[in-house]
């Protein structure tokens, strides 16, 4: 066994454990984050977030003085970027000392993400460039009435999304059964797999969200889903660059269209420290 200092946190409900591991040093398993999520056995969480100095880490070649977002999913699976876990993250170092200022950048697999600070524990992060994807998707998703089937738009926020738009006749976002993980056609568009997002309009740049995340299942938010959504619902609208509110199970952020582009402002929350008796190593 392993005893490792550990926090809890969440943005907008989007829930992880962080681990403080300036030199790389811990040796962090699939298993051993499988158990962190573990909602009973384990921490519980959405992801594992584990902050490392980006000179430890092998094959980063920028800045090694920045703090490197080791981001892993619930079953263990690495992903390039969470949008919501950048606040937290963020909030989390700064509460520890190990970060200072209003402006810094945070490492990431799918680059330097350059965070603001705003106040009330609010965090505005840089998301990069959006790219939706040309080629016809279809998702097919539970809903309380059966299966049904929809055309998606695939959207690379560093990680992959299809963003389903439905449409006034459409079922209802709260009759979506996504515990029950959606498919997709072709099935080798995404072949690391994909985030899914619903996305309802209700009002003018104002959405309604839910998402199933690749390999956490249903979250309660997804901030790199939150962006894929809005540069969805803006293509359908022939819209390019503005602000739109997207709210999700845990609360809302804003996503920001900008020239070549993007930005995600939301709130984070530490909730907890404590020590964790990591099972293997
Ligand atoms: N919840 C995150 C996204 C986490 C990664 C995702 N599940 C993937 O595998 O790409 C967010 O806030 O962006």
């Amino acid at each position: 066994m392993r005893s490792w200092s550990f926090a809890k946190g969440h943005g907008t409900q989007n829930d992880f454990v962080l681990l403080v591991d300036p030199d790389g040093s811990l040796d962090l398993g699939a298993d051993e984050v499988r158990w962190l999520c573990d909602r009973r056995a384990g921490v519980g969480g959405d992801g594992v977030l584990r902050a490392v100095r980006a000179a430890a880490v092998d094959d980063w070649q920028g800045d090694g003085a920045l703090w490197f977002m080791d981001y892993r999913n619930a079953d263990g699976s690495v992903a390039e970027m969470c949008g919501n876990g950048v606040r937290v993250f963020a909030h989390h170092l700064l509460a520890e000392g190990l970060l200072s200022g209003r402006r810094f950048d945070i490492a990431t697999r799918a680059g330097v993400r350059p965070v603001e600070v705003l106040d009330g524990a609010r965090y505005r992060v840089e998301m990069g460039p959006v790219r939706v994807e040309p080629g016809a998707v279809t998702v097919t998703a539970a809903t309380g009435e059966g299966e049904r089937s929809w055309p998606a738009t695939a959207v690379d926020v560093g990680n992959p999304h299809a963003v389903v738009l439905l449409g006034p006749a459409d079922p209802q976002l709260a009759s979506l059964e996504l515990h029950v993980a959606p498919r997709w056609r072709p099935a080798d568009v995404f072949p690391e797999g994909v985030n899914v997002e619903f996305v309802r309009s209700v009002g003018e740049r104002h959405l309604q969200m839910r998402v199933h995340e690749r390999g956490s299942g249903e979250t309660r938010s997804c901030g790199t889903g939150t962006v894929a959504a809005v540069a969805a619902s803006a293509r359908s609208v022939g819209a390019a660059v503005g602000t739109w509110r997207v709210d999700v199970p845990g609360g809302t952020v804003e996503v920001e269209l900008a020239e070549g582009t993007s930005y995600l402002t939301g709130p984070a929350e530490v909730v907890a420290h404590g020590q964790v008796l990591l099972p293997t190593g």
